[in-house]
């Protein structure tokens, strides 16, 4: 993606060791109102990720154990928001991976306002329903769907090269070193 599509780095995992890809569901919601992430649990396939703009928003809550937990139930892939959750204790008994910037004490009210499959904003990326998302503990990317089997493939060679370059290298402090000397010289 050379770079570009990641979400803002303060969006992370609730459990380090926890990751997801899958197809964004999207949900724009008003601060302090989440009506529109239950219907959007309701309406989402088995396996998509919920991905909401709350607009960076920290004092309210977009969800907590039993709404995470109605996620789970109905077989989502996991939750991504520019927001925060809370009762995070229960969140990670869940083990149900939620991408968040943290956590607070403040449930929201549910008034009915916002719109779901909608394209948003969420950590400084625009998202499109059907977008890839895909989140380790390092953060979060989408890959727009119009560009997926070409991000995916690149990405397949990277990795397959990567692989080589510790396998060849890394077990040999010489070739460390002329790794490096090589490097230097070209640039
Ligand atoms: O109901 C909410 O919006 C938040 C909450 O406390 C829960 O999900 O348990």
């Amino acid at each position: 993606m050379n770079g570009l599509n990641n979400l803002h780095p303060s969006i992370k995992p609730l459990k380090e060791n926890h990751y997801l890809v899958g197809r964004a569901f999207t949900v724009k919601m008003p601060v302090g109102d989440n009506a529109m992430v239950l219907k959007a649990i309701k309406e989402a396939k088995p396996l998509d990720v919920l991905v909401v703009d709350v607009k960076g928003d920290t004092y309210r809550a977009i969800a907590g154990d039993f709404v995470v937990g109605m996620a789970k139930a109905l077989g989502l892939g996991g939750i991504v928001v520019d927001g925060v959750i809370r009762d995070s204790n229960g969140i990670k008994e869940l083990d149900f991976p939620v991408f968040c910037k943290g956590t607070t004490v403040a449930a929201s009210g549910k008034y009915g306002n916002g719109e779901i499959n909608v394209p948003i904003s969420c950590g400084g990326a625009s998202i499109n329903p059907g977008d890839l998302i895909v989140g380790d503990a390092d953060g979060v990317v989408v890959i727009p769907k119009s560009i997926e089997n070409d991000v995916l493939s690149k990405a397949k060679e990277k990795l397959e090269k990567d692989m080589d370059r510790e396998k060849n290298i890394l077990g040999d402090p010489a070739l460390v070193k002329k790794y490096i000397d090589d490097i230097l010289t070209y640039s």
